[in-house]
């Protein structure tokens, strides 16, 4: 290791695998992150992709920019978001924030988890808990990704239902990069809308600026000016507790004493 004074390493924002974990639990280090930051600003931006993709949108918006007026040539694949059935794949802050957002639109609602809900939320939002993920994506007209990227979550999919769309603001790799290219051409997937890319910043010529039918975004997702607000905040707040020599608050840790949080197994 080239820093050899290093002893604290905080994100602003959620989502720490820019960091080697490992190697920052075996040197020692302490990881932070300003837990809870952006959810509100994440699972927003996926209940309005949500409505994007099942309206068909960005096909319109296009044609307006191209001179265009075809109305048949979007609605074709124009749907009610009533009554679709959505899972997410993740039911922690976002996952569930995100079902709690979706309970009015009348659609069934599913997820998949690690960790069962409590009985109580579980039946306020009315959502159907899988343990097995397999038995849950050929369910889903739409799946949405809100788990971090791990060993286990990396490439994770392959038995969506046919034209199927996937929201992914959580972390490019738990695609196959190749894979989702190949599926939005031929149809498996109906269209793809991701914030997240591997390698970022995407290159110029990342095929999944190129595939058809996607509706990508350059990771913007958790950086509203409210969000950018939260998480100025929490990382200063993390910094004067440093050198004060005070705890950071509990949910905010990722590495502390060799140990990785157990989300980021
Ligand atoms: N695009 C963006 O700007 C942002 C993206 N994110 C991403 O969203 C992810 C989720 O964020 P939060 O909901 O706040 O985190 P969270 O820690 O509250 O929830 C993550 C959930 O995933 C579950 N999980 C972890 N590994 C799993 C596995 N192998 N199988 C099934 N479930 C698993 C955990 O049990 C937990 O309930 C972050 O890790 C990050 O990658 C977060 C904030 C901003």
């Amino acid at each position: 290791m080239k820093a050899k004074n290093l002893k604290l390493l905080l994100t602003a924002g959620i989502g720490s695998v820019h960091i080697d974990l490992h190697a920052a639990a075996s040197a020692g280090l302490t990881v932070a992150e300003v837990t809870g930051s952006n959810v509100v600003s994440v699972a927003e931006d996926e209940l309005m992709r949500i409505l994007i993709l099942m309206r068909n949108f960005v096909p319109g918006y296009n044609q307006v920019i191209n001179g265009e007026w075809n109305i048949a040539g979007i609605s074709y694949r124009a749907h009610d978001l009533q009554g679709k059935t959505i899972g997410t794949m993740g039911g922690g802050r976002i996952g569930k924030l995100l079902l709690q957002r979706l309970k009015p639109f009348e659609c069934n609602l599913l997820y998949h988890d690690r960790l069962q809900m409590e009985q109580a939320v579980e039946k306020e939002i009315g959502a159907k808990y899988f343990e097995n993920l397999k038995e849950m994506l050929p369910k889903c007209d739409v799946i949405v990704i809100n788990t971090p990227l791990t060993e286990k979550t990396r490439g994770m999919f392959n038995k969506e239902k046919k034209g199927v769309l996937i929201v992914n603001n959580a972390r490019a790799t738990i695609m196959e990069r190749q894979a989702v290219v190949e599926a939005t051409e031929n149809g498996h997937i109906g269209v793809y809308s991701g914030d997240v890319w591997d390698p970022q910043p995407a290159a110029k010529d990342h095929s999944w600026r190129y595939m058809p039918n996607h509706a990508m975004t350059p990771h913007i997702s958790g950086t509203t000016m409210d969000a950018q607000v939260r998480y100025a905040a929490g990382t200063k707040d993390m910094l004067e507790r440093y050198f004060k020599g005070e705890d950071f608050p509990a949910q905010n840790y990722i590495v502390k004493n060799g140990e990785i949080a157990p989300q980021y197994l």
